[in-house]
């Protein structure tokens, strides 16, 4: 490797640069380019069945303005411009957008592929980039302008053309400056100028104006910087829309987007989960998530990723990364024991009348349809509160934390043992195994209970043997049977009991009785658990076992 033989991509001066200060409030105008940037990246293109699966799924989440191809470029992308428009697939208040070079015959096909709609962008773009003017187009700065006035003027044109011959449909016209991160950006603000100078957009007709990072050759906030200085060296800034498209070469694309936001972009072009050329596209989720997680409205229905995934990995071909930022299959899931204590803590504490303030899970992942069930993961690096909460969530056991640390080597072991992740049922298992909760290991008959004065008098069959002791409550009078049988002096140091619904029921007829007794018997500590009808029942039978065993 050789870093000598790359240089940094130049930008613009701003000493007084202002994005820093600046703090989002709103969601940006949202445009979906999966069906043209994103389809334009995929080794087998869409076919027309799988972009109108795909259009549809984009409608449905909110999407207003969707870039539906290159309509000139192929008979496919041809077909399902004219499918969209003659099947009335477009709703009212959504709006295609069509991308297109700065070619005549291209332009003039373009209208001819949208011909009855009721609204479009035209985006036309040429690239303005230094490598490209030398390399590729080996043009001058004017010329490579005048391409940009050439191309504004067709568009123009034959939107005049389109009108007189198939009236009633309305134009926006957009120009990208391709490569606009590697022009300079005064350059790029002449070329837009001259554009506009074609355009004579208005505030009320405004024209839109899109930098793209077409590669990503910049730090974030080196690219915010170079739309600072556009948007504040534009004339007539208030009769364009800035519109953003990044791309993810150095893993930014995101928030390269996000510090636009904060430079006074007004719209970010992208496609769902970041599909598009090399490393891909902005990914429209993770940015409308940032949003969401600070409390601005996306303005887009990403609340059933189970739903829209498989649309986008069907017509893409591509697998949603497990850890991909907000909607990965794993993304709320901790196996790590202390993230397991802190996020069952403050589960156990988060109201719901009070803004979301839970330790690891920056949101409820109930609001996009994510179960806790799966958030808390039990393996070989889980700790007590991990198991805890397993059992908590599934089987309805508030384990005391004595409890909790009793068993977690049980449960160590059990994962040690299974090498993986280890199932709730199996868990389960393993805990009622551990206290001897499903096997009758104990006879208890002819329960009597006489209230003497303060004092509680009771008799009970043991595994065929009498006992018979006195208290100032059951378990104080059972312990003193056990020290008059035994002489051993029992302490009790802890208990909890509580109902249980086991989970094959929930019409509660299944409700039973769950406690936990923490002993000292003589110098021994004892923890026992006992599962039973009714709450009394399950008391003596959790002392007597930790008594007997
Ligand atoms: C960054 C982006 O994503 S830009 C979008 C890129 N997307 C695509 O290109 C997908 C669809 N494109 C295609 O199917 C084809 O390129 C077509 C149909 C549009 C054009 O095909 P062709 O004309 O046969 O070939 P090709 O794309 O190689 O044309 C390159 C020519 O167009 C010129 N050209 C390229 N881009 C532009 C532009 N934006 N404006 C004007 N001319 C351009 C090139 O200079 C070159 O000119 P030359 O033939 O005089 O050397
Ligand atoms: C045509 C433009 C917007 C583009 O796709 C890019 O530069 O990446």
């Amino acid at each position: 490797m050789n870093p000598n033989k790359y240089q940094r991509t130049p930008t613009p001066d701003l000493p007084n640069r202002q994005w820093p200060n600046n703090h989002l409030s709103k969601a940006p105008i949202w445009v979906s380019v999966d069906l043209r940037d994103g389809n334009q990246a995929l080794a087998n293109p869409m076919t027309v069945e799988q972009k109108l699966a795909l259009w549809d799924q984009l409608v449905a989440m909110g999407f207003k303005t969707i870039e539906i191809g290159f309509p000139s470029a192929s008979e496919p992308e041809f077909e399902f411009t004219r499918r969209l428009i003659e099947e009335n697939r477009i709703p009212d208040d959504v709006t295609v957008q069509v991308l297109v070079q700065a070619r005549e015959h291209l332009i003039a096909r373009t209208y001819e592929s949208l011909i009855g709609v009721n609204k479009a962008v035209i985006h036309v773009y040429n690239t303005t980039s230094i490598v490209q003017r030398e390399k590729v187009f080996e043009k001058s700065k004017d010329e490579i302008k005048a391409m940009a006035v050439q191309g504004a003027k067709w568009v123009q044109e034959y939107a005049i053309k389109a009108d007189q011959t198939h009236p009633g449909s309305e134009w926006v016209f957009q120009y990208s400056p391709e490569s606009f991160s590697q022009t300079e950006t005064d350059y790029a603000v002449e070329v837009c100028q001259a554009v506009m100078d074609v355009w004579q957009p208005t505030p009320d007709n405004k024209c839109i104006l899109n930098l793209p990072a077409t590669v990503e050759s910049t730090s974030p906030n080196r690219f915010a910087d170079q739309v600072e200085y556009f948007i504040s060296h534009l004339p007539n800034r208030e009769s364009a829309l800035i519109s953003i498209h990044t791309h993810n070469d150095r893993g930014c694309a995101v928030a390269a987007a996000e510090l636009s936001l904060l430079a006074g972009a007004d719209r970010i072009e992208g496609t769902l989960l970041g599909n598009g050329e090399r490393t891909g596209n902005m990914d429209i989720v993770t940015l409308a998530m940032n949003l969401y997680s600070e409390g601005i409205d996306p303005q887009l229905d990403l609340s059933k990723p189970n739903d829209w995934i498989p649309v986008v990995e069907q017509v893409t071909q591509i697998k949603t990364h497990m850890r991909h930022p907000w909607v990965g299959e794993v993304v709320y899931t901790a196996y790590s024991g202390s993230h397991q204590d802190a996020i069952r803590k403050c589960l156990l504490k988060q109201d719901d009348n009070q803004k979301w303030n839970v330790a690891y899970l920056p949101i409820d992942p109930k609001d996009i349809g994510r179960d806790y069930e799966a958030i808390i993961r039990v393996n070989s690096q889980s700790g007590k509160a991990g198991s805890a909460f397993v059992l908590e969530q599934e089987y309805g056991l508030n384990l005391p934390k004595w409890i909790q640390i009793d068993f977690a080597s049980t449960a160590q072991k059990l994962a040690e043992k299974q090498g993986g992740i280890v199932s709730h049922k199996d868990l389960y298992q393993a805990f009622t195994r551990h206290y001897g909760c499903d096997e009758k290991r104990i006879d208890v008959n002819n329960f009597q209970l006489k209230l003497d004065g303060e004092i509680e008098k009771l008799s009970l069959d043991v595994d065929g043997e009498t006992w018979t002791g006195e208290g100032n409550g059951t378990i104080s009078a059972l312990c003193d049977a056990w020290q008059q049988r035994t002489g051993q002096n029992v302490d009790i140091i802890d208990y909890a009991e509580h109902a249980v619904h086991m989970n094959d029921d929930d019409s509660g007829k299944n409700a039973k009785a769950i406690a936990y007794f923490y002993l000292q018997v003589d110098n021994e500590k004892k923890v026992s658990v006992a599962i039973e009808k009714d709450s009394l029942s399950a008391m003596i039978l959790a002392v007597l076992k930790g008594l007997k065993t």
